[in-house]
Formats: C-alpha cells, structure tokens, sequence
C-alpha cells in the first residue's frame, strides 16, 4: 500500500534520529523535507525564529493550533521548563496519529497533550477540559483563516491574560491578511513582523507576534 508523506516524515525519523534526542529528530525532518520532499513543516529558518521567541517568553502553558507531523510541537517543547504544558490541536486524524509517533520518538510525550479537532471546537472546552486558565504563548499555524476567528475567539473565553504572546506562522505565504490586518490595527496587541521564507524554498513568508495588552 502506499504511503502518505507523513508516514514517509515518520519513517526517516525512525531511521536517521535518535530516540529522546529531540534535536536530531528536528535534523532529520528538515533533511528529508529539503532533500526529499517539500512539507508543511514550520522548517529551520523561521524555526530558529520561533525558538528564540518560546526562550524569550519562557512558558509555563503554551497552545499550539495545527500540528502536522509534530515539528514544531518537537522544536517548543524541547525548550520547555520542567513542569511547562503544551497542548497542540490537529484537525486530522491521520496526521495527529504521525504526530503522536514523531513526539514519542523524542521523548516528549510528558509535555505535550496532542487533541484531535476543530481549533473551534476546543477553544471553548480548554478551561473545563484540561484545567488551563490562561496560555503563556500560542502558536498559530492551522487553517489560515482560522488565525482571526479563533483568536477573538480565545479572547471571549479569557484563554489570553496581559502579555501572552501569539506567534504566527505563514502570515504572508499562504497568508492571512485578514489577522495581519486585525493585530496590527488593534490598540489591544503591540505586534512585530519577523520576515523569512517559506520553509525550505526562497519565497517570502514570516512570522507575526503579538502580545495581548490586556
Ligand atoms: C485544530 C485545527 C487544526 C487545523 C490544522 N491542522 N493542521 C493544519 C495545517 C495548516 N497549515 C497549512 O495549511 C500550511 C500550508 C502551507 C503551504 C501549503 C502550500 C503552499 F503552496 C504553500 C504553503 C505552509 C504552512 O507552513 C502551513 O502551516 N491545520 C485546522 C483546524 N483546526
Ligand atoms: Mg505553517
């Protein structure tokens, strides 16, 4: 039977990465993706964003929406403090069930509760679901024209306190002109644009981030 490419993602985990060693299961990823084939993965370059924007804010509770094949779930949570929570959503079965594989290969299952559903959804069940009061950093990297709905939508349900950081992947490639517009015209947000470039190509992407004022 064929493969799918996440199940392609997985296998070279298994073989180039060693178990625990979440560094090398980020190397093997972005090798296959630039050597083998293209995949929606945040990639290295504005991967190296994100890791200094998750030391910069130091988490103890971070949500992340869309989590593919787990890179970037792999890449913050091996940042995290000890007793630090992440919680990333996957709107895809099959790509939750390569996620779960990628995230157990590095060791990071004691930090990280991968939920299976629509962003839209679980927003609204966070608190009662998973006892959390408010998210120190998300990071939204799902549907791109969730990014707006779902941010509003974290602010009706108190999920954002003064200072919690959203950071947003793909704010110009594939885009989402619409929360560019929103968080950078709101007096509640200060935002600042970090440009990049499309994992593993030469077109111009970036990530967004903004904090909640409160
Ligand atoms: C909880 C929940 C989760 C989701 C959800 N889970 N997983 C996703 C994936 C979303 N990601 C992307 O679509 C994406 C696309 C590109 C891209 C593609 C093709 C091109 F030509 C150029 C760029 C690049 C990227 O970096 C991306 O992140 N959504 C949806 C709803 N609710
Ligand atoms: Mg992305």
């Amino acid at each position: 039977t064929q493969s799918t490419r996440p199940q392609r993602i997985l296998d070279a985990v298994q073989k180039n990465a060693t178990r625990g060693d979440p560094r090398s299961v980020v190397k093997a990823i972005d090798h296959f993706c630039r050597n083998k084939e293209w995949a929606m993965n945040v990639g290295d370059e504005k991967g190296c964003i994100l890791d200094s924007v998750v030391s910069e804010v130091n988490p103890a509770t971070v949500l992340e929406l869309g989590t593919y094949c787990g890179y970037s779930t792999v890449r913050i949570a091996s940042l995290l403090p000890p007793h630090a929570k992440l919680i990333t959503l996957e709107f895809n079965p099959d790509f939750a069930a390569i996620a779960r594989q990628v995230i157990a290969w590095a060791g990071l299952e004691d930090k990280v509760q991968l939920v299976e559903g629509a962003s839209g959804d679980w927003i609204p069940k966070m608190k009662e679901q998973f006892g959390v009061k408010t998210f120190d950093l998300v990071f939204l990297d799902h549907w791109k024209n969730s990014y707006l709905p779902d941010t509003k939508l974290m602010e009706e349900c108190s999920l954002l306190r003064k200072g919690s950081v959203l950071l947003a992947d793909n704010v110009i490639c594939p885009g989402a002109p619409d929360y560019l517009e929103f968080v950078r015209s709101s007096p509640r947000y200060k935002s600042q644009y970090f440009k990049s470039h499309l994992e593993y190509t030469k077109v111009e992407d970036g990530l967004e981030k903004s904090v909640f004022l409160g």
